[in-house]
This record gives structure tokens, sequence and C-alpha cells, in this order.
């Protein structure tokens, strides 16, 4: 296969360009602190100063080049994975995930371990968690109090960590999965002071580092005590949570994944597949309890069952509130963006927030209007919040389906009014845009209202 890429403003042979992309000149420290906390708004102004190609220096990755433009962001997710390695990109999540993660693994070793997760999250699976995702949101939504601001995000959060549990690992009982439910709620919510200890060990030593090493490793214990229970039954063929299909089909060489492997994987799906769709439900509540027009036309599709319409309120609040606003691709040799060359070793970060607000791609980019997603939809390459090529995300549709699922109960149930008439900012928190103040809502039953 030729590792060649041809796509205009984008070259990976026959190089000529040699200056380096424009941007800020501030150091390290304090562009790693406006990147961490300030994105959202710093990064836009880089933009309208430098341009679609902008050079930035940040921790732990150092060399980053920021990207804004559709073409070459589709040349990228087009580009050979030999030379753009997401895995390494997404280095800072490494001592929580594990070497082995899908996510931080690259050509072969991530080509192999995406195989043998995809059929859990194939059409079919998909089709498979319906049910069970109903369930638990018929559950939750039950508990719900009318009339009494709550955080919607924290609701979320709940939610989608008890189905992303159930999802991996099936019929969750017994004591063992009892705890790791407990600590698994600790492990995941992932703060800035947590991320320090992450990346220095010695830190690990005190405090709240001390803390959450321990329930990493207590963690890792019952998750191979779990998977050593789960290799000696006898029914995993009948089984249909994530664990099980991974026991059950071995890869193509008939060599099934080690315990450190699956342990990897696990976690990675409960990381990623927990506060990822929970923000983006979060946010889609946010923006509904504001915009009556839309949440009539929401209802509406609710109670006649129009999943079409529900999506496109899901996609469109991930369009105006991406919850990841770049992905990162490391290179392995130099390659030519847009007349700048950006050296091997560089990071190149495709910037979903940018496109997605981009006036040129999305008539009045800052309105809330799912309408934009019936019929073709925004042109190709404008929309990518699960990322692009073969590392776009593996849990994407069922993301989508539980984000179709969850507004359908809620919106059945209960009319949703904000706490307050001002929108909430974004906040950076870790890798995520947040809704500051936790997407405050309403709710009032249906039942109950006058209309
Ligand atoms: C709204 C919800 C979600 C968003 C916005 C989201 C976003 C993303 C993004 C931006 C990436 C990186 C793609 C790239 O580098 O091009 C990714 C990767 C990934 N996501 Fe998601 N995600 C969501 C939900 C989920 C769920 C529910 C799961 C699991 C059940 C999941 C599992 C993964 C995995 C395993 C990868 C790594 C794929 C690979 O490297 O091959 N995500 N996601």
């Amino acid at each position: 296969m030729t590792t060649e890429t041809t796509t205009p403003g984008v070259r990976t042979e026959d190089l000529t360009a040699t200056a380096p992309p424009p941007g800020p000149r501030l150091p390290l420290a304090v562009q790693t602190v406006l990147f961490g906390s300030y994105r959202h708004r710093w990064l836009p102004r880089l933009r309208r100063r430098h341009g679609d190609v902008v050079r930035l220096h940040i921790y732990p990755e150092r060399h980053v080049v920021q990207l804004a433009d559709v073409d070459h962001i589709r040349a990228v997710f087009a580009g050979h994975p030999s030379i753009f390695h997401a895995g390494e990109g997404n280095v800072i999540l490494k001592p929580a995930m594990g070497e082995h993660s899908v996510l931080l693994t690259d050509e072969d070793v991530h080509l192999r371990a995406r195989k043998l997760l995809m059929p859990a999250f194939n059409g079919a699976a998909l089709r498979g968690y319906r049910d069970l995702v109903t369930e638990l949101t018929e559950r939750e939504v039950e508990r719900w109090r009318p009339g009494t601001p709550f955080s919607s995000h924290l609701r979320m959060q709940a939610l989608t960590l008890e189905i992303i549990l159930r999802v991996v690992f099936g019929v969750a009982e017994g004591p063992r999965l009892e705890e790791l439910r407990g600590l698994l709620r600790r492990i995941v919510d992932v703060g800035p002071v947590d991320l320090l200890g992450w990346h220095n060990p010695k830190l690990q030593r005190y405090g709240p580092w001390k803390r959450y090493a321990i329930a990493q490793r207590r963690t890792d214990d019952l998750l191979y005590a779990e998977i050593a229970e789960r290799r000696r039954a006898g029914d995993l063929g009948e089984r249909h949570d994530v664990l099980s299909r991974l026991l059950a089909v071995g890869d193509a060489d008939g060599e099934g994944l080690t315990d450190a492997e699956l342990r990897d994987q696990l976690i990675t799906l409960l990381l990623a597949g927990h506060e990822t769709t929970a923000t983006a439900l979060a946010w889609a509540f946010h923006e509904l309890a504001r915009e009556p027009a839309q949440l009539a036309a929401a209802t509406r599709a609710a109670d006649d069952g129009d999943e079409r319409y529900l999506e496109a309120v899901a996609k469109e609040s991930m369009r105006l509130h991406p919850v990841i606003s770049e992905v990162a691709r490391k290179l392995t040799r130099d390659i030519e963006v847009g007349g700048y060359r950006i050296p091997a070793g560089h990071t190149v970060m495709p910037s979903i927030a940018l496109v997605q607000a981009d006036p040129a791609h999305h008539p009045e980019p800052a309105a809330f209007r799912p309408e934009r997603f019936l019929g073709d939809g925004p042109p190709a390459g404008t929309w990518f919040p699960f990322g692009g090529g073969v590392r776009r995300c593996l849990g994407a549709g069922f993301s989508l389906l539980e984000a179709t699922v969850v507004l359908r109960a809620v919106l059945s149930r209960f009319h949703l009014t904000p706490d307050r008439a001002r929108p909430e900012p974004a906040k950076a928190r870790n890798i995520t845009m947040v809704p500051s103040r936790g997407a405050r809502v309403i709710v009032t039953p249906r039942t109950g209202l006058v209309t």
C-alpha cells in the first residue's frame, strides 16, 4: 500500500516547503495553561490571527499544529496510519488506559485491537443493547424530582456509567462487581489534579494521588479476578456483553487477548464511553430547555417515535458543543500542510470545534438548529465530533443510540426549563468541554401542564 497523500494542501512525499507554520511566541507553560483551561476562547483567536495552520507549544506533546481547514483535515484522516499515529497522539491517557488500549496503539497492534472490539459495536450488537439502555434510563428518570433545579450533567454521568458498565460486563451482580462499580466511579472521575499524578509517578506516594493509585490497583485486581472467572464460564457464546464477546472471539490467528490486553480495553471503553456521552446529553438538555420551538418539536418527535429528529437534536448539540474539541495524530515523518513544513515528531491536531463553528460550513453557527441534520445534513467533512478515518470513535453509533433513547424517555415524561435564562458557558474539564454549571434544568411532568 502506498503511503503517499496527494490531497490539495497536504503532501507526504516530494516536499518543497521549508517554513514552519506561524504561531504564538508565548512560553510553553503559558500556552499549556491557555490550551488546558481556555482553549475554547484562545484557539479561535489564534486562527483569526494566524490562519488555518497554527503552531503551538504545549505539554506533554510539546510541538503541536492546529488544523482548521476541511481539506487538510480530510487528508490527515485519510492519510496512512504509519505516518499519522493517533495512539502516540493520545499518550496523555496512557497511565489510566494502559499500553494495549485501542486508543493508544498504532498500526498493526491498533488494527488487531479494533477488529476484536468492532463486533461489540456493530449494527446488530447495537440493536441488542437498546432494551437495556431503555430500562436503565426509565429507572433513572423515574427518580427525578419535578420543580427542583438539578445538574442534568451529574444525572447523565450516573446513567451513562451504569449503561456502559452493563454493556461491558453484562448483568453486573455480586459483591465483586458492586465494589468495582464504586471504584470505577472514582477512577473515571478524573480531575486535573489526578492528571498530574498520572504523569508524575513520584506524586503517587502522597494524598489524593496515593488514593487514586490505590483505587486503580484495587480496580485492576477486581478486573483480573472477573476476567479469570469469566474465562471459566461455560456460556460465553450466549452472553452479549463486551467482555464475554472478547473472550469468545479471539483473533484471526486463533489467539485471544491476554488478561493485560483485556484489562486495558475494558478500562478504555469505560473511560471513553461514559463522560463523553453524558456531556453530549447535558448540552442537549441545556439547549432544549432554552429553545421552546426546538423543545416542542423534540417532544412531538418523542411522542411520535420520530428518532430521526431526536438524533438530529443529539448531532446538533455535538456540533454546537463538541465534547472533544480536537483530535491528535503524531507524525512519523515530515509532511507539508498548506505550504508549511511540519517535522516528524510533531503532532497535528484537526480542530473539531473550529470547523463546526465556522459560518462558511454552518450558517449562523451559534444557533441551535437540529433541522440542519434533517435531509442531506451539513457538507461532508464539516461535522466530525467523533474524529475520523481508521481512528473514528468506536462508540459513535452506540452513543447516538443512547442519546436518542434518553432524549425520548425524558421528553415523553417531562417539560424542561432552565434554572436561569443566561446560557452556561463551556468550561474545559481535562480533555472534554462541559457546561460550566452542570447544565442545570427544572423538569415539570407533562401530565401536569395545561396545553
Ligand atoms: C458523545 C459521545 C462520544 C464522543 C463525542 C466521542 C468522541 C471520540 C473521539 C473524538 C475519538 C477520537 C477519534 C480520532 O482520533 O479520530 C474517539 C475515539 C474512541 N471512542 Fe469515542 N466518543 C464518544 C462516545 C464513545 C463511546 C460510548 C465509546 C464506547 C462505548 C467510545 C469509545 C471510543 C474508542 C474505543 C475510541 C478509540 C478508537 C480508535 O482509536 O480506534 N466513545 N471518541
